[in-house]
C-alpha cells in the first residue's frame, strides 16, 4: 500500500519504506509504508497483535527491521543505535510508565537530561565550569518543562506516590528534557480514568506545537482528538491512511475489529 500524502504541504519527516520483521515464523510486519509530516500528530492503531508495537520500535531505532528502510529526521534509523538516534532528535515514551518511584518529579526530570550527557569525573568531582553551565542549563530546562506540563505542585513529590496518570505525564515530561524534535508515545492513555485521559490529551495538545507526535493507541477517544492521519495495521499488514473519522468506515477494518471483539 502507498502512503498517502499530506496535503498541507508539510515535509515528511519519517519515511518507511515497505517495513517486514519476522521473529522466527511469526510475520509481525509485513510490508507497511508511511510518511509523517514535520508537525504532524500521527496515529499508529489496530488490534492486539497487529504488530504496532513492533512497528513502533522499529521507527524509534529499537528493533531492526528484517527488511525496509526507514528515515528519521534525515537519518537511516536502520543502522543506528537507539541511543543516537535519540540524541538525533527522537524522544519516546514507553507503554509501561518508566519513572524513577523514590525520585522526585523534579530529580526525575533531571536525570532524564543527565544520562545523555557525558561528563568526565573529574570535571563533576571539582564542578567545573562547563559542569555548572550545564548544571544551570538542566535545571532552566527542568523548570520550564514542569511548567508546560503542568506538574509544578507535584514538583517534589516522589513519582511513587503520584497517580497513575501523572506518572505518565512525568513519563512524557522526562522525554521533553531533551527537547525532541519528534515524539513517540507508545499506548500513552492505557490504564488511565476518562479525567486523566483528557487531562493527557490537553497535555499533548500543549507540547505538540513545533513538533511531530507519533502515538500508539488503543484508545480511540486520544487518537480522534489529537491526530490528522492514522495508520491501521491488521495482522502485520497495513490497511489504510486516513483522518480518524473515515478509518473505521474501511471493510477490512471494521471486520478486523469486530473480529477481534469476537476473541
Ligand atoms: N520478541 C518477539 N518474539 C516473537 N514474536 C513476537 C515478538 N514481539 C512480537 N511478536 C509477535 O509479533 C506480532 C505483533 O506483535 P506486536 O506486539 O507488535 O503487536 P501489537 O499490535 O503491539 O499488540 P498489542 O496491541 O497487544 O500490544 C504478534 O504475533 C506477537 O506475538
Amino acid at each position: 500500500m502507498q502512503a498517502t500524502a499530506d496535503t498541507n504541504g508539510r515535509s515528511p519527516i519519517v519515511r518507511a519504506v515497505d517495513i517486514r520483521k519476522r521473529y522466527g515464523g511469526v510475520r509481525a510486519l509485513d510490508g507497511v509504508s508511511l510518511t509523517v509530516n514535520a508537525g504532524e500528530v500521527f496515529g499508529i492503531i489496530g488490534p492486539n497483535g497487529a504488530g504496532k508495537s513492533t512497528l513502533f520500535d522499529i521507527l524509534c531505532g529499537i528493533t531492526k527491521p528484517t527488511s525496509g528502510s526507514i528515515e528519521v529526521l534525515g537519518h537511516d534509523v536502520g543502522q543506528m543505535s537507539p541511543h543516537l538516534v535519540a540524541r538525533a532528535g527522537v524522544g519516546r515514551t514507553f507503554q509501561r510508565t518508566a519513572v524513577f518511584g523514590e525520585a522526585t518529579v523534579y530529580d526525575n526530570l533531571l536525570f532524564g537530561r543527565h544520562m545523555e550527557f557525558r561528563h568526565s569525573v573529574v570535571g563533576r568531582m571539582f564542578a567545573s565550569r562547563t559542569w555548572r553551565t550545564e548544571q544551570k542549563q538542566f535545571e532552566d530546562k527542568a523548570e520550564y518543562v514542569l511548567t508546560l506540563s503542568g506538574l509544578q505542585e507535584d514538583r517534589d513529590r516522589v513519582a511513587s506516590v503520584l497517580a497513575y496518570g501523572v506518572q505518565r505525564r512525568l513519563a512524557v515530561a522526562v522525554a521533553l528534557m531533551s527537547d525532541p524534535k519528534i515524539l513517540f508515545l507508545d499506548e500513552p492513555a492505557a490504564g488511565m480514568n476518562g479525567r486523566e485521559t483528557a487531562d493527557f490529551i490537553a497535555l499533548i495538545e500543549t507540547i505538540a506545537p513545533g513538533r511531530t507526535v507519533v502515538i500508539v493507541e488503543h484508545d480511540m477517544t486520544v487518537i480522534k482528538a489529537l491526530c490528522s492521519r492514522v495508520l491501521v495495521v491488521v495482522d502485520g499488514h497495513p490497511v489504510t491512511i486516513d483522518a480518524p473519522g473515515e478509518v473505521f468506515k474501511h471493510p477490512e477494518v471494521i471486520s478486523a475489529y469486530l473480529g477481534a471483539e469476537d476473541d
